[in-house]
């Protein structure tokens, strides 16, 4: 992104944003409440367009697509959002088999909502999601953090170059958290994939990515390697004194 400017109703919501994640990096944005992470992770799907400035996702540039190039630029983008997008009354492995929407043929899709295809594929994933036993279980019957983690596996089945995910982990409890959240990152463990991940949990994100960027009132405020991060980031963040 280079001088990118967000408004919603006029209002901003992001203000002269740049931003490179290079493949086989694993990014995190933290920032507090209304800072701007979501309306970031949109822009990269162009479900948010913006007003000022570039947004190039695998190397192209959105504005500039017709329905065609952004439909494929979609394809090999995974997504977990804060709303999920699970079919409640659909059994689970349906939902994970959604990650295979994109290479599927419109019939093979159809075929596969009364017949699941690639089931141990769909088995795998949930069961590296530690909650392999609910694959035929109806998805609005699980937890919160279950159905959370069917949306982690739908996207570990779909393997994109790019997943963008919005507080993945969000309903979590925090040994969960953490392993769910190292688990998105292996899955872009390999050179030409990348995570931009929006985390609330400053902790984590320091932990387990790579790089970290403060947003803050939709700007970005820092951009540094997990390692340099400090408690006067942290605290410039969030308006709290160092600990
Ligand atoms: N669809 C929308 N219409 C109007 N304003 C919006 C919309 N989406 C976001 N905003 C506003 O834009 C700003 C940034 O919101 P955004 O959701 O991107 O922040 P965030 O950092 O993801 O917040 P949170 O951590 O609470 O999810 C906020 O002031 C929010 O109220």
């Amino acid at each position: 992104m280079r001088g990118v400017d967000v408004s919603y109703d006029g209002r901003p919501a992001l203000r002269g944003v740049d931003l490179v994640v290079r493949e086989g990096e694993r990014v995190a944005l933290v920032g507090p409440s209304g800072a701007g992470k979501s309306t970031l992770l949109r822009l990269c799907t162009a479900a948010v367009r913006q007003d000022a400035g570039e947004v190039e996702v695998l190397g192209r540039p959105l504005a500039r697509l017709g329905a065609g190039g952004l439909a494929a630029v979609r394809r090999r983008v995974g997504t977990v959002h804060q709303r999920l997008h699970l079919v409640g009354r659909l059994r689970v492995v349906h939902n994970v088999n959604a990650g295979h929407l994109g290479r599927w043929s419109t019939a093979r899709a159809l075929a596969s909502l009364v017949r699941p295809r690639e089931v141990e594929t769909a088995r795998a994933a949930l069961e590296q999601t530690g909650i392999g036993d609910k694959l035929f279980a109806r998805t609005d019957e699980l937890s919160g953090g279950e159905q959370q983690r069917v949306a982690v596996a739908r996207v570990l089945v779909q393997r994109p170059d790019l997943v963008l995910a919005d507080e993945p982990v969000a309903s979590l409890d925090p040994a969960r958290a953490d392993e769910v959240l190292a688990l998105l990152c292996e899955t872009v463990a390999t050179p030409r994939r990348a995570l931009l991940v929006s985390l609330h949990d400053f902790d984590l994100a320091v932990r387990r990515c790579d790089r970290v960027v403060g947003l803050r009132e939709g700007r970005v405020v820092f951009d540094r390697p997990a390692s340099d991060v400090d408690e006067e980031m942290r605290a410039a963040l969030y308006d709290t004194a160092p600990r």
